[in-house]
């Protein structure tokens, strides 16, 4: 069994790395926007519609993790779309690159220190519901953190409930902002999609692997309508310091439920979905942002 670590310093960015690592990146621009994206996998496409951008890569802040996901480019990016400032996040890091949880989602605070109050996350995920079809867009109308009911939770070790931390104990019922979700519902019908919108449960596993057949079901039981590998710690931060959040996963393959298939799912499966709708999550993203206030 392994040692409890009892030396909490070693868990955790503090509140000084935070505000340090938000002034390194602001430095770079005179923007100061409130709209916070963070791009899954392949979805980095939005950056493709920023008006006037400004690139700061992830390795030039020091502290700050690097990516290691292809599909993650590993960079900010500052700029307009549809004339509004907003900050985006080009590669995430997820819990299977061997981040600990509290690195995974250190980003989200350093956005609310550059000061995001809004914060829209993407990620591509595997449809358990067998009526979603691959190519669908699901809204996130709430989560299952998986990894954190079973003792990973992002918000574990020391609280600062300084300004980018929050409150020891979060509720975390209601994470994802109803207004949001319709007005997105309204973008993509407008646009002549909203035959592809659902809104469900997004359920995290830690990953690298794909879920097997019977892990699937189990999920599924749960009452998860798709699953992925990320988001939930990203909400969950993004929540404990106040934010409001919109959740989008593209459905980018169906996940098996019956025993005896022989499709096996593959990252380039997932990058190859995420390319085909990287157009039109670029229109409805330039038209929902401007329905923000
Ligand atoms: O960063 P996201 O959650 O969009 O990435 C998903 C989950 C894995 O990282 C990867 C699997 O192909 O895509
Ligand atoms: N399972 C888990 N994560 C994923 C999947 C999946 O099928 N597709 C994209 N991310």
């Amino acid at each position: 069994m392994a040692a409890i670590n009892t030396d909490l310093s070693k868990i955790g960015y503090t509140y000084e790395d935070i505000q340090r690592m938000a002034q390194v990146i602001l430095s770079n621009t005179n923007l100061r926007p409130s709209i916070g994206i963070i791009c899954g996998t392949g979805l980095g496409g939005i950056a493709d519609v920023v008006e006037n951008p400004v690139t700061v890569s992830y390795d030039t802040v020091p502290g700050f993790p690097v990516s290691t996901v292809k599909g993650h480019s590993g960079k900010f990016v500052f700029g307009t779309l549809s004339g509004k400032p907003v900050l985006l996040m080009m590669g995430r890091f997820h819990y299977y690159e061997g981040y600990p949880m509290w690195k995974v989602a250190m980003p989200v605070r350093v956005m609310k220190a550059m000061g995001i109050e809004t914060l829209l996350l993407t990620n591509a995920a595997g449809g358990l519901n067998q009526s979603y079809k691959t190519g669908d867009i699901m809204l996130l109308k709430d989560h299952i953190d998986l990894p954190g009911l079973t003792g990973e939770c992002v918000l574990i070790g020391k609280n600062d409930e300084r300004q980018v931390f929050g409150p020891r104990f979060l509720a975390t019922n209601g994470t994802y902002d109803s207004d949001f979700r319709g007005k997105f519902l309204r973008v993509a019908t407008e646009l002549g999609h909203g035959d592809l919108m659902k809104e469900g449960i997004y359920i995290m596993i830690g990953g690298p692997t794909f879920s097997s057949t019977a892990e699937a079901r189990v999920l599924r039981m749960f009452g998860a309508d798709a699953v992925g590998m990320s988001t939930v710690p990203e909400s969950v931060v993004g929540r404990h310091s106040g934010m409001r959040i919109l959740g989008v996963s593209l459905i980018t393959d169906m996940v098996e439920l019956e025993d005896g298939s022989q499709f096996q799912v593959t990252h380039e499966d997932v990058l190859r979905t995420a390319n085909e709708r990287a157009q039109l999550m670029q229109k409805m993203f330039l038209k929902f942002v401007t329905l923000i206030d």
